[in-house]
């Protein structure tokens, strides 16, 4: 059993208590020095009580109000975003019109005093503010054509997900959002201590790195009227276009390369921009990869785009990934660091925001326990055979699964989790997958019918990281590229360098959203995101 990690000790106050200023020990901000964020004051070892007596300035959203004593005084619970708890605000009707302020989602900025609340009272706070002015509110249309969607009500994340411009005013979207933002620091911060240089690699191209075809294409539009103007569009005359189209009914019989206006108006120029066809990105690491093979070890972190038609709770048209990349290195050396970087994300999570953490034990109970047991557990590391073997046994001994287990099968998430959650209760690496299921970039083994590929599968889960040692030989890869049926001109930078000074280098790609859910216990990957990416949603 793994040792507990001690408590972090500076939980939520990430922030030094005592800042420049001699009369406040409030955080302050250089660009608005009036203001206070609830964090620096609830997230004090004391839960704020050492600030009783001082002056500060909040501004935040109602989450919830109401007024008592017969409308003489009203309790608000204010929010600001900077962290899960709520401030309770107590504000007098000698201050502001108090009906205008107890609306869930309305916007205040108030000054008042931190004060003692009277002891017995039902509040767990500290401390609360005691209102001396109401500087600003932005109050709430509950009535109008589009009500305010965030009622005080329990919402489903279903129902969230259709109100994603205002999601993040729920405690637990806020708290994954601020999660999220962890684990991007802890990524760079990983890297940056271990000198791997963070490179950008580029959102639209021709290449198609995994070699699946699951490519959203770009297309460049322009209105009609501007073409001319502009002069972008230049082989053809517009009115050709317009005869052209009146008379054919049936596209794909026209003169290649004639740019005609669709029938919205706009005229697609995309082959005329780019020379050829041009795609959204599916993963940095052919670029990251020219980068390693000139500055030694690098990382991208960027959005990749997967024209995948799947509506699993696993997967998004539009997802997040720090793709490593090191050169004079061999599969070992990417394992290792993949799971150092794990472990790394793991730790700053319960070091930097185990406020947020303790709050998504409502969601899921042992997510706490997971990030413990995997910052401190030796990932299993285990042959693809040898997992095939695993769940073959596994089969024979009754268990089903609702996927075929056999060799040259991918594994699917139950086998992953089976694997991870039942056989070895920890991050387990299969390693030396059969070369007929993965790109053609990964190195071929010395058997002809594997290749140096791992996956780092996680509790929970499944696949989190996926990763190989490149083939560096030129031969052996125009060998696979034919194999793979690959357009071998388009990929001829790529093989440039493996032609001149190539090395052994390997690399792997994390996916963030996994690692998401992995950490916050969220079940579906469209809630860990601020605006999900999936068929049928492309809008808000
Ligand atoms: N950088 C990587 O190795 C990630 C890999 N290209 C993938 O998309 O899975």
């Amino acid at each position: 059993m793994a040792d507990k990690i001690p408590p972090p000790t500076d939980q939520l106050a990430a922030v030094p208590l005592d800042n420049a200023g001699a009369s406040s020990s409030t955080v302050h901000k250089p660009w608005s020095p009036s203001r206070t964020r609830i964090r620096s004051i609830l997230g004090r070892p004391d839960g704020g009580a050492g600030l009783a007596s001082q002056k500060v300035q909040i501004s935040g959203w109602v989450k919830k109000g109401r007024e008592q004593g017969k409308g003489k005084f009203a309790f608000l619970e204010v929010n600001d975003g900077s962290c899960a708890a709520n401030l309770q605000v107590k504000v007098d009707a000698s201050v502001s019109d108090l009906s205008k302020l107890v609306t869930t989602g309305t916007s205040l900025t108030i000054d008042g005093c931190l004060k003692i609340p009277p002891q017995g009272k039902a509040t767990k706070q500290k401390i609360e503010l005691s209102a001396e002015k109401v500087i600003d509110v932005g109050t709430v249309d509950q009535h109008g054509k589009t009500p305010y969607p965030i009622p005080k009500t329990k919402l489903t994340l279903e129902y969230l997900r259709d109100h994603t411009n205002f999601r993040a005013r729920t405690t637990t979207m806020a708290a994954v959002t601020r999660i999220r933002h962890k684990i991007c620091l802890a990524a760079h911060v990983f890297c940056d201590k271990h000198d791997i240089c963070y490179i950008h690699t580029p959102i639209i191209t021709t290449s198609d790195c995994e070699g699946a075809g699951e490519m959203f294409q770009v297309t460049t539009l322009i209105n009609q009227s501007e073409k001319l103007e502009k002069n972008l569009v230049k082989n053809i005359e517009l009115t050709e276009a317009e005869e052209t189209l009146a008379k054919v009914e049936d596209r794909s019989k026209l003169k290649p390369g004639l740019l005609l206006p669709r029938k919205d108006g706009k005229i697609d120029y995309s082959q005329d921009f780019f020379a050829r066809q041009a795609y959204l990105t599916v993963s940095g690491q052919l670029h990251a990869e020219t980068y390693a093979c000139s500055m030694g070890d690098v990382y991208t972190f960027g959005p990749t785009f997967r024209a995948e038609k799947s509506h699993t709770s696993r997967h998004l048209a539009e997802f997040w990934m720090v793709e490593v990349e090191l050169a004079f290195a061999g599969v070992e050396e990417a394992m290792n660091c993949a799971e150092a970087l794990v472990k790394d994300i793991c730790k700053y999570l319960l070091e930097k925001c185990l406020d947020d953490m303790e709050l998504m034990k409502n969601v899921d109970e042992a997510c706490i326990d997971r990030l413990q047991m995997v910052a401190l557990t030796s990932f299993e590391r285990v042959t693809y055979t040898k997992a095939i073997t695993l769940l073959e046994e596994a089969v024979a001994k009754g268990k089903k699964f609702e996927n075929q287990v056999a060799w040259r099968l991918d594994l699917a998430s139950d086998h992953e989790r089976y694997l991870t959650e039942v056989l070895y209760k920890k991050p387990v690496i299969i390693y030396n997958y059969p070369k007929d299921i993965k790109a053609f970039y990964m190195r071929l083994n010395d058997d002809g019918e594997t290749v140096a590929a791992f996956d780092v599968l996680v509790p929970k889960v499944g696949e989190l990281i996926g990763g190989s040692q490149r083939e560096e030989r030129m031969d052996v890869l125009m060998e696979r590229m034919e194999e793979k049926r690959l357009p071998i001109k388009e990929y001829e930078w790529y093989i440039d360098l493996r032609r001149h000074g190539t090395v052994k280098h390997s690399g792997f790609g994390l996916g963030l959203e996994r690692m998401l859910l992995f950490a916050t216990g969220m079940d579906n990957i469209r809630d860990v995101i601020p605006f999900p990416r999936y068929p049928g949603r492309a809008d808000l």
